[in-house]
């Protein structure tokens, strides 16, 4: 039996599994590392905590399967996109990674929009200047730290900084290089244009890879840490949401899928580069060759939750240490006993900022319509609630752009709540499905790596053979109808607070 790696090295922690070629999950294992936030609206990891999460748990995996190292013939990567990893001339990482959800970089997208007209950025990028994309980050390190960027050798996304340490190779590959701002996506090659007029050495880049193809080989001194071969093939992988794509079989026309990960997402496949020309949602390419997508992206989707979770529900946490359950099944099961509305209380989920639709870095959390009467209960309804208007604004912009979805898969942290999927299904008004592989975005890439391994004939024959549907939530008239007049007054509290946003930022 041949067997194949998937990593994932998401924003709480990353996950490694090891499945047989049939895609059975053989061993799991994941890592927890932290997020610094220095300043209010900023978000840093530390790549080396990345590196060591991913060590150990490839580490663990090879062990605890007991499987022959020459058996395990791919690894495919996949990883939280935008991020930006420096490294100097002996590859030491210069600081700490700025990551997807950091908002600094406002100035830096306005000077980006004074060089090149926003129609052009979206000519070529797909999509116009954004604060979350890495290439205001390179532009922000440039100006704030000056000494950082003239020791900059090397500029890597995240699971492209584990490629190097892996292989020692400096490469990405088209899915996650969307993502950079400096990428011509529909030739899905680097653009020179885009780093002339930004003034970045073209040097400083890796090669790009489509998602299947392979990029390296593993070096012995990792071979020798993990107990991998230096035989096994690392493909190019994809950013996290190209990934999920793949291990939830959303690689056709009329396929889509919701992930409440950190962040949430709801994202379609396109045989089409397809574009919004208002810029509200993304499009990139995706781990199909000759094939793309779109995606509207809520920032602070289940990192709401958490958030909340952490501050105000220490007594659950500690119950399910207690129980030896996940937390999250205490939450849900409060959050259920809740009438849908949770008792006209609302929950605008800018914690940090809001990209779809709103594009707006400076916005900010707000519950709505607090009464004594409410519970905590409540509030945590409102949280679940409060992502799902924002992720039905991202499936609304995908509607209008005429994207036709007949398939709507629910995937994530947060696609595992089953209260969560019927907020989706109501107020998407349409079936939510699972997949019997939980995997996600490890499956994804592990499928491209047995594509680039020769294993399976192209990544839609492997997912037609290796991923089945699961569960299915259909949507409530009722509930459908009254999320319609909550949602209504949620998108007119943005309007109203649009404004005070700005003067909170100027404070
Ligand atoms: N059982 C659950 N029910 C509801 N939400 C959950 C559940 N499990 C995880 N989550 C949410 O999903 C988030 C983690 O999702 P995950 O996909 O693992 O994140 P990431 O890829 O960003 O590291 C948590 O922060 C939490 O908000
Ligand atoms: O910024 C985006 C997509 O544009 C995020 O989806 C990141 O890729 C982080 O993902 P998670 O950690 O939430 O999986």
């Amino acid at each position: 039996m041949n067997y194949l790696i998937g990593i994932d090295v998401g924003t709480s922690a990353t996950k490694t599994v090891l499945f047989d070629e049939k895609g059975q999950v053989v061993v799991s294992a994941s890592r927890e590392y932290p997020l610094y936030q220095p300043e209010n609206g900023w978000a840093e990891q530390k790549p080396e905590d990345w590196r060591d999460a991913v060590l150990e748990t490839i580490s663990q995996v090879v062990k605890e399967s007991k499987v022959s190292k020459e058996d395990i013939k791919g690894i495919g990567l996949s990883g939280q996109m935008h991020g930006l990893v420096m490294l100097d001339e002996k590859n030491e990482v210069i600081r700490p990674s700025i990551i997807w959800c950091d908002q600094r970089t406002g100035a830096e997208v306005e000077d980006m929009l004074s060089i090149m007209p926003r129609e052009r950025w979206i000519e070529i990028t797909a999509n116009p200047p954004l604060t979350g994309w890495t290439a205001a980050k390179i532009l922000w390190v440039k100006k704030n730290e000056p000494e950082n960027y003239s020791r900059c050798r090397h500029i890597l996304l995240p699971k492209d900084y584990i490629r190097f340490v892996l292989t020692g190779n400096y490469a990405t590959e088209v899915s996650d290089a969307s993502g950079m701002q400096l990428l011509d996506v529909p030739g899905r090659c680097w653009s020179e244009e885009v780093l002339e007029k930004l003034d970045i050495d073209p040097a400083l880049l890796g090669k790009v890879y489509e998602s299947c193809e392979v990029t390296g080989t593993v070096l012995p001194e990792i071979a020798g840490k993990t107990g991998l071969s230096v035989e096994t093939k690392v493909v190019g992988g994809a950013g996290d949401n190209a990934a999920a794509a793949v291990g939830t079989g959303v690689v056709k026309d009329g396929t889509a899928f919701t992930t409440i990960g950190t962040s949430g997402v709801v994202f379609a496949h396109s045989s089409q580069v397809t574009i919004d020309p208002k810029g509200r949602v993304h499009t990139c390419c995706c781990a199909v060759p000759g094939a793309w997508h779109v995606m509207g992206v809520t920032q602070g989707a289940g990192l709401s939750l958490k958030w909340f979770k952490d501050q105000f529900c220490g007594d659950y946490v500690k119950e399910a240490e207690k129980e030896k359950i996940d937390v999250y099944d205490i939450i849900n099961k409060e959050v259920a006993q809740v009438e849908a509305g949770s008792g006209r209380l609302l929950y605008l989920p800018y914690m940090m900022g809001e990209r779809t639709p709103h594009l707006d870095p400076d916005c900010r959390g707000v519950f709505f319509g607090l009464s004594a009467i409410h519970t905590r209960a409540n509030m945590l309804r409102a949280v679940m609630e409060g992502v799902s208007y924002s992720l039905s604004d991202c499936n609304d912009i995908l509607k209008e752009m005429g994207i036709d979805v007949e398939q709507m898969m629910a995937c994530g942290g947060g696609g595992k709540s089953p209260v969560w999927r019927q907020m989706l299904a109501d107020m998407y008004e349409c079936s939510v499905k699972t997949v019997a592989q939980t995997e996600g975005p490890a499956l994804g890439v592990a499928i491209l790596a047995g594509v680039g391994c020769g294993l399976y004939e192209s990544v839609e024959a492997a997912c037609e053979v290796l991923i089945c549907e699961d569960k299915s939530t259909e949507p409530d008239a009722e509930k459908s109808e009254k999320y319609k007049n909550y949602h209504q007054l949620y998108k007119k509290l943005y309007e109203d607070l649009k404004g005070s946003y700005k003067i909170l930022a100027g404070l």
